[in-house]
């Protein structure tokens, strides 16, 4: 039943409210439509569908094949497939979450006067299920990834997300396409040896490649940049989605990310100083979060965002431990962080929001996480706490050395306060001497930057 409250978020987060909820024993799974006939009915009545798979039932043309179209006629008509539109398509209504699920058949609550426009399923269903489905109900369907692709869709905002999310969202929508009735005949007719789907399939394949171009592109240009900040240390917050990473973000660093009580309300990674100033700099990173079931074409496409996490030297685990459900969010976090090779990184774990904790809980908490850090990132003192970790993380990891800057290299002068944190400078005849406290490697990096 978590599970379907999770997706109740999900589609709460793309602006509908849950209407009523239905789910079905696994051993009645229907192969046609993943519900039987009798639940199917049930739902049809919240949507005003017939309830019935029937072949007399008007087809409607999915949204999916809607969007792509008309994608398509702009594309035709000059400019490239805009990626910068503003809403996604979908109206703001009523949703009605029907599931497969491992329950006693439990009943839906109906609420009067208010028909579902949206069905939302906590299954994985195929493209013939889903059409059956979109027949029977009359509206349309998503399911799980449906739902996900559809709140990054939105939520994008940065070049980079919005290319990932559209090759996402392509490679999810390929499948699902179906022959639009009339066209495929004409094709045929002209002998053209490639019917409309095989022909909508191959644009959109290479419309994929195509983005696929542009987002290395963006790629190379992000990667110029990260190098240019190597030396600085870096913290990334990374947790399951909601779990306060860009509140603890905004507290950290001072600044003005978006923090909002959504799923995926951040796509993109952001990276700002750790505030007040460490010396050196520490950055902080802001990364996507994660949920379970993450479809697997998004984990691709967000494994570049997730890269500026794998480059940090410490990873900020942020938990949710108000959700009842965070012991299990814990367990996707470290299993998605395994996926892309962060394991070996080291990492603090945060247990935020504990200011909605009894004392009690929080004590059974602390016993259960020696190691971990309970805290509120609305708790300046907490906050302030935090940094004073971080900056002892790093601490612990610098070495003291000196440095000589001959008269001629001056100009190196800021790379060195950058870098260390300096504790005496004097001068003599030969240039200035810096005794000073850093990282060994950034340590080395200055030596051989002044040998040159
Ligand atoms: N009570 C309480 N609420 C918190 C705390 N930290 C964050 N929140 C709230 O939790 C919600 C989610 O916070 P965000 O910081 O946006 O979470 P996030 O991890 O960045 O979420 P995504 O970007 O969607 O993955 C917001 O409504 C915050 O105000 C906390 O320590 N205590
Ligand atoms: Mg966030």
């Amino acid at each position: 039943m978590a599970d379907l409250a999770e997706l109740g978020r999900l589609v709460e987060t793309l602006g509908y409210d849950v209407v009523a909820t239905i789910s079905q024993r696994r051993a009645a799974l229907g192969a046609a439509a993943v519900l039987g006939r009798g639940k199917l009915r049930e739902l049809a009545a919240y949507t005003g569908g017939e309830g019935e798979i029937g072949s007399s039932a008007p087809q409607r043309k999915d949204k999916a094949r809607l969007r792509w179209e008309a994608e398509q006629r702009e594309a035709e008509e000059g400019g490239e497939g805009d990626l910068d539109e503003g809403e996604g398509e979908v109206d703001e209504g009523e949703a009605y979450e029907g599931e497969e699920g491992d329950e006693e058949g439990a009943e839906g609550v109906p609420v009067a006067d208010r028909q579902a426009t949206l069905v939302a399923i906590d299954h994985d269903v195929s493209p013939s299920q889903l059409r059956n489905l979109e027949r029977a109900t009359g509206t349309q369907v998503l399911d799980r990834t449906g739902v996900i692709i559809e709140i990054f869709h939105r939520h994008a905002r940065s070049r980079e997300a919005k290319l990932q999310v559209e090759i996402a969202r392509l490679s999810y929508v390929a499948p699902r396409l179906r022959e639009s009735p009339g066209t495929s005949e004409r094709q045929r007719g002209k002998g053209a040896g490639e019917s409309a789907l095989e022909l909508d399939r191959r644009r959109i394949r290479d419309r994929i490649a195509e983005l696929r171009e542009e987002l290395a592109a963006v790629q190379r240009d992000h990667s110029v940049r990260r190098t240019l900040r190597r030396d600085a240390r870096r913290v990334a917050l990374v947790g399951y989605t909601n779990a306060g990473k860009s509140s603890l973000m905004r507290a950290l660093t001072a600044s003005e990310v978006l923090v909002a009580d959504k799923l995926f309300a951040t796509l993109d990674t952001t990276v700002r100083a750790l505030q007040p100033e460490a010396k050196p700099r520490i950055l902080v990173s802001d990364t996507v979060g994660f949920i379970k079931k993450l479809p697997h074409d998004l984990v691709a496409s967000f494994r570049s965002t997730l890269d500026e996490a794998l480059e940090a030297s410490l990873l900020l685990f942020v938990a949710d431990v108000s959700d009842p459900m965070y012991e299990e969010q814990l367990t996707v976090t470290r299993s998605v962080l395994g996926e892309i090779g962060a394991v070996d990184i080291p990492s603090l774990l945060l247990l935020n929001k504990v200011d909605r904790l009894t004392p009690l809980q929080r004590e059974a908490l602390q016993q259960e996480h020696p190691e971990a850090v309970m805290l509120s990132a609305k708790d300046p003192a907490d906050v302030a706490a935090l940094r004073d970790r971080i900056v002892a993380f790093f601490e612990a990891s610098m070495v003291e050395g000196e440095l000589v800057l001959p008269y001629g290299k001056q100009s190196l002068i800021g790379e060195i306060y950058e870098n260390a944190r300096v504790m005496e400078e004097t001068y003599d005849e030969q240039g200035g001497k810096f005794r000073l406290r850093a990282h060994p490697t950034a340590l080395d990096r200055l030596r051989s930057l002044l040998l040159k």
